[in-house]
């Protein structure tokens, strides 16, 4: 019962595409995405009775009254056979009448003729009022017979789908048929070969061919609807698949108990396994590890059922499947992330706690005034000391409003840094949106509102900058309205501000408003409880190592607390604030610089306080490993799936970079745009990155890869690693504006492309006379239609045929060269290297002309 089957071997089977199948299996509510999908082997035969005749297996819902019924039909349907036999004739193609035929002469299939029992079966399907011009049954012969057969389990002779059966498929039936006789135990080898999709049922089926064709016209308009006669058993939980919810108990798949002996007595192993706890990523000699059998034993059970897999592929969720109902174990698949998921348990862990600050997040179109907006509200400038005056870097900051505290992180305005924007809406609890009033909706305040849409946050509009004459807040409401934030004074929800970041002007309403807003969401933590932060920056300083810039989203992380952050782990060494001030905790919404962990965490990681060291370091170690698996996994899985497409990049030319930035922020943003910059013939190949200075290994790197150039972002080449890299000759690019550094690349990789021509046609003449020169075979024209230009490309057309391509050597009115011959004048041609110019051709004069090229 447990058996599967894939659809393309139903397929195969049936002798049509697996599209169809699949088609059908749809149609049946059978949950099938692709030719590799499985189904069960009950699924399988109403599937193939579906195709065959139209309408889901009868034998299948009631296989108790299946003998009963048999004899009580076969009366009927008797009289039924002689309409659908008229049409056949008419219709049968004499192929599909051969064929069955054929068959029917194997010495095994008429041993098991049974074929009144077909008709029995058969008829029931005729009888309904649906006319099914396409399905029609055919009884040739009359077979007196009837009562000979004491209701033998035998059912209708199977024909592909097209009313015929390959004499192969005929044999394999007759084989799967003696084999069920025997009742031996199937031999591995016989599973791997044939796949009896029809089940039990139709494993007895007698293939007299001669009594019965079954034709399927697929052009057939009506059709019964397709109702399982039996309530389909409900799907079992889809134990395994890459994408699965995560969160799911671990799901177990049971074998019975029947497979788990034959497979115990076909391959006696001293330690026989039942059950095995496997991750959803797992090879195929990892998979034979777990299983303690040779690897041999997996891959020769895949191969039989058509799949060619090494012992380092990975083994899909259906493969998984398979494979452990061959081999009878229970597995059961477990998420190596709960292994490390320190985030879920202490979430488990939380509880109601006290008020905490809010956290805000300002966001919007660049120089709206974000930066001049957060400065306006701690009364400090920082946009002075930014490089080209854009905010790089998330920063994040706690002030205090009467007596009431609020974090605001600063999310940079340039676009390559969305998707730390997109970090940044994870942890906050209201987004602010600056619209500068004078400007309007831009295309990053609409991708902003998008992201603050998707993150559920309360949305407060900024309207900045109104101390500008062309300030126009009602055009900015009209705007925004129409992209669904409409103001409170218009009858909206979304409160809009206007205020500028310039003199002051409406920063106290603005904050009245935030706090107003923090007030509804009831924002708690407990200062008690493990502390949780968010990591919103982070970089390798000197001095300090590896720092990271946190925002504490519950309890309170402390000096000397063990925590883990991703791969990351340490003691917390030192906590510093954002007025570079050492402080012995961060309470919940507060933000501080993290020092004493033993390497850079992504931003975005979570940290966490752990009860130990041991702890935080086994986490950390769990994290490693898992990420480094998944990267080898990710590797060999884009090697086998996307071979083609694999084939089609190395058509790609690639500019090799190596990239090294100040902070990991700007590291992931200027990955994610160089990776954007490709088209179908050039790209970017980042072979190395990482934070941190450039170092000689960096410039070996570049020096040692043909192509390649050395890209630093916020930071420079030393002494020892410039004179390498002059000795190298390699090329170091410093940047510290992110664009400068894109445009850069842009412009690099438009020089590799292939430069386009297109071409101009001047003219065309026909050649009248042909005669020899010391210069070679010289065609006499009369311009017929623009002009012939020297200097040119030419053609030779003979009947409307290209008949040469080259160059053109000499053009000349009667004995002078000259540059160009105009329409209705006669002239004398050259043409490079081609003598066989004929008069009555055409000679035609065309230019290429050089496009530019861009990105
Ligand atoms: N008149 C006026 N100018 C403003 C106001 N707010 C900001 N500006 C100016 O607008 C320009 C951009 O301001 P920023 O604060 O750097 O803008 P931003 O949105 O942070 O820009 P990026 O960091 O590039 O994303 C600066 O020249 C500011 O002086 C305002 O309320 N009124």
């Amino acid at each position: 019962m447990s058996e599967k089957v894939r659809v393309h071997e139903i397929a195969k089977e049936l002798g049509i595409t697996s599209k169809d199948v699949l088609e059908k299996a749809n149609k049946m509510g059978i949950d099938v995405k692709s030719a590799q999908s499985v189904v069960t082997m009950e699924q399988a035969e109403g599937l193939a009775n579906y195709i065959m005749n139209g309408e889901p297996s009868e034998e299948q819902a009631k296989p108790e009254k299946k003998t009963k019924a048999k004899t009580e039909d076969k009366k009927e349907s008797t009289p039924k056979k002689e309409e659908p036999k008229a049409k056949i004739d008419n219709s049968t193609t004499s192929e599909a009448k051969e064929e069955p035929a054929k068959a029917a002469k194997s010495e095994e299939v008429k041993e098991e003729k049974p074929s009144e029992n077909k008709t029995a079966e058969i008829t029931p399907r005729i009888k309904p009022v649906v006319k099914k011009s396409g399905l029609k049954i055919v009884k040739k012969k009359k077979q007196p017979k009837e009562e000979v057969f004491e209701a033998p389990k035998k059912q209708e002779a199977v024909v592909s789908s097209y009313g015929k059966m390959s004499e192969e498929a005929l044999k394999e039936l007759a084989q799967k048929k003696k084999n069920k006789e025997k009742t031996a135990p199937v031999s591995k080898k016989d599973q791997g070969t044939k796949l009896d999709i029809f089940g039990g049922s139709m494993a007895d089926v007698s293939i007299d061919m001669d009594d019965q064709v079954v034709l399927l016209d697929l052009n057939a308009t009506e059709r019964q609807a397709i109702e399982p006669e039996e309530p389909r058993k409900p799907k079992q939980p889809k134990p395994i698949g890459r994408n699965a919810n995560k969160k799911q108990a671990p799901r177990t798949r049971k074998v019975s108990r029947d497979k788990r002996k034959k497979y115990t007595k076909e391959k006696p192993s001293e330690e026989v396994v039942t059950h095995v706890e496997i991750p959803e990523d797992i090879r195929v000699y990892e998979f034979a590890e777990k299983l303690k059998r040779p690897m041999s034993d997996i891959i020769k059970v895949l191969f039989d059922l058509g799949m060619m897999m090494t012992k380092n592929d990975f083994l899909g969720a259906d493969e998984i499947e398979i494979l452990s109902e061959e081999f009878g174990v229970e597995v059961t698949i477990i998420d190596p992330k709960d292994e490390f998921n320190y985030v879920e348990e202490a979430e488990s862990q939380e509880e109601e706690g006290e008020e905490r600050p809010p956290i805000i997040t300002i966001m919007g179109h660049v120089d709206h005034g974000k930066t001049s907006l957060l400065d306006a509200i701690r009364k400090a400038k920082v946009t002075e000391d930014e490089a080209g005056g854009i905010t790089q870097h998330i920063g994040a900051y706690t002030i205090n409003q009467h007596g009431r505290e609020i974090t605001f992180i600063d999310t940079p305005g340039h676009a390559a840094f969305s998707s730390m924007r997109q970090r940044g809406t994870d942890i906050t609890d209201i987004i602010i949106i600056v619209v500068a009033a004078d400007d309007g909706v831009k295309p990053q305040t609409e991708e902003v509102i998008k992201i603050a849409k998707d993150s559920g946050a309360p949305i407060i509009v900024a309207l900045n900058k109104m101390d500008k004459e062309t300030a126009n807040p009602d055009l900015v409401k009209g705007q925004m309205a129409e992209r669904g934030i409409s103001p409170v004074d218009w009858g909206g929800d979304i409160e809009f501000v206007p205020l500028s970041a310039k003199t002051g002007m409406g920063l106290d309403d603005l904050l009245e408003n935030i706090l107003l807003t923090a007030d509804i969401l009831e924002l708690k933590a407990s200062p008690d409880a493990n502390a949780k932060a968010a990591v919103v920056e982070s970089s390798l300083e000197k001095g300090r190592g590896p720092v990271a810039t946190v925002i504490v989203q519950n309890g309170t992380l402390k000096v000397g607390d063990n925590v883990v952050c991703g791969k990351a782990h340490g003691r917390v060494k030192a906590l510093i604030n954002e007025n570079s001030k050492q402080i012995k905790s961060v309470p919940p919404s507060h933000t501080a610089v993290v020092v004493g962990l033993n390497e850079v965490p992504a931003a975005g990681e979570i940290m966490m306080a752990m009860k130990n060291d041991k702890e935080a370091k086994e986490y950390a170690q769990k994290r490693y490993e898992y990420d480094r698996h998944k990267e080898l996994s990710k590797s060999t899985k884009s090697t086998l799936e996307d071979m083609t497409s694999m084939i089609a990049e190395g058509r790609l030319k690639s500019l090799k970079v190596v990239l090294k930035t100040d902070v990991h922020g700007s590291l992931e943003a200027i990955k994610s745009s160089l990776s954007e910059l490709r088209n179908e013939e050039v790209k970017i190949d980042i072979i190395s990155s990482g934070v941190g200075g450039i170092t000689e290994n960096d410039v070996e790197l570049v020096g040692n890869s043909e192509n390649c150039v050395l890209l630093g972002f916020n930071v420079r080449p030393t002494g020892s690693v410039k004179a390498l890299a002059k000795q190298r000759n390699v090329d170091i690019r410093t940047y510290s504006i992110i664009y400068q550094l894109l445009d850069d690349m842009t412009g690099m990789l438009t020089g590799m492309m292939a430069p386009k021509f297109t071409e101009e046609n001047t003219g065309q003449a026909e050649v009248r006379d042909v005669f020899k020169s010391p210069k070679g075979m010289v065609a006499g024209c009369v311009v017929e239609d623009g002009k012939l230009i020297r200097g040119g490309l030419v053609r030779v057309i003979r009947e409307g045929v290209v008949a040469f391509e080259g160059e053109l050597v000499s053009l000349r009115r009667f004995k002078d060269d000259v540059e160009e011959v105009g329409n209705g004048y006669e002239c004398g041609v050259i043409i490079s290297n081609y003598e066989d110019v004929q008069v009555g051709d055409v000679i035609e004069t065309f230019k290429k002309v050089e496009q530019k090229v861009s990105l």
